[in-house]
């Protein structure tokens, strides 16, 4: 079985690699929603009409950034923001300002939610730190009432990725898009049911300095 980390783990190896080995952010942000692109139009999804459901942490501008390399592709997509875009991390703020260039619409409607062909989630990932309530509840409950696929991005949102517990409310996915390693949550009876196929993505976040083989 591959190696499943916790979510210090995941923060401090992130962190590592942009503020120690010097990838910049973005570009991990870019290769996250590269993986998730690739996943998508590798698996037989019906990707007619796809809603990005997105919040304004970093798991959110990976959603972003799949909303517009699918809409590049001529594909239908819409993003539906959850919280304040005033509050959007520096990545994520990039991330709706390249949106906006490209005309991806942003819809308020739960509708639109309810009557997409594929669903991505990308409200929350590592970085959920209580319970969900309000409109997040509500756009989770509608996302998992949808009778659309949906791909989770990172952690299925909702579930604690080191519990594997759902903190209120959780996404129930068909397919998680991971970054760099399993979450040891998704391991658990009800992490593996929230987050369906796990496909680990390989963005070139590591726990170990490969640097012995680069030499
Ligand atoms: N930092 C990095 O190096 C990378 C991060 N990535 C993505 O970024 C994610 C982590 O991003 P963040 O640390 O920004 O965290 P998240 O985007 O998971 O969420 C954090 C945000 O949600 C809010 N929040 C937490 N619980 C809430 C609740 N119950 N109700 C309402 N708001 C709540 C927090 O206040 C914060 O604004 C990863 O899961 C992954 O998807 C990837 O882009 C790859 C690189
Ligand atoms: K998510």
């Amino acid at each position: 079985m591959s190696k499943a980390i916790t979510i210090a783990e995941a923060q401090r190896f992130d962190a590592h690699t942009i503020n120690i080995v010097g990838i910049p952010a973005m570009v991990l942000m870019e290769r996250a929603a590269l993986a998730t692109f690739n996943n998508i139009l590798n698996d037989d999804f019906d990707i007619t009409r796809v809603v990005v459901v997105a919040a304004t942490g970093n798991n959110g501008g990976d959603g972003i950034a799949v909303a517009r390399l699918l809409k590049i592709r001529g594909i239908d997509v819409a993003i539906y923001l959850l919280g304040d875009p005033a509050k959007a991390t520096s990545q994520t703020t990039q991330q709706l300002k390249i949106a906006d260039y490209y005309g991806i619409p942003l819809t308020t409607d739960l509708n639109d939610v309810v009557n997409a062909t594929l669903i991505i989630d990308a409200i929350f990932g590592v970085g959920l730190s209580r319970d969900i309530t309000g409109k997040f509840a509500d756009a989770i409950n509608a996302i998992n009432a949808a009778d659309a696929k949906t791909v989770s991005i990172d952690v299925p949102s909702g579930i604690n990725a080191d519990t594997g517990n759902v903190m209120g409310v959780a996404v129930v996915a068909d397919t998680t898009v991971t970054m760099a390693y399993n979450k040891i949550g998704l391991l658990t009876t009800t992490g593996k049911h929230h987050s369906g196929t796990v496909h680990v993505a390989d963005i070139g976040i590591y726990a170990q300095d490969r640097v012995e083989h680069a030499r």
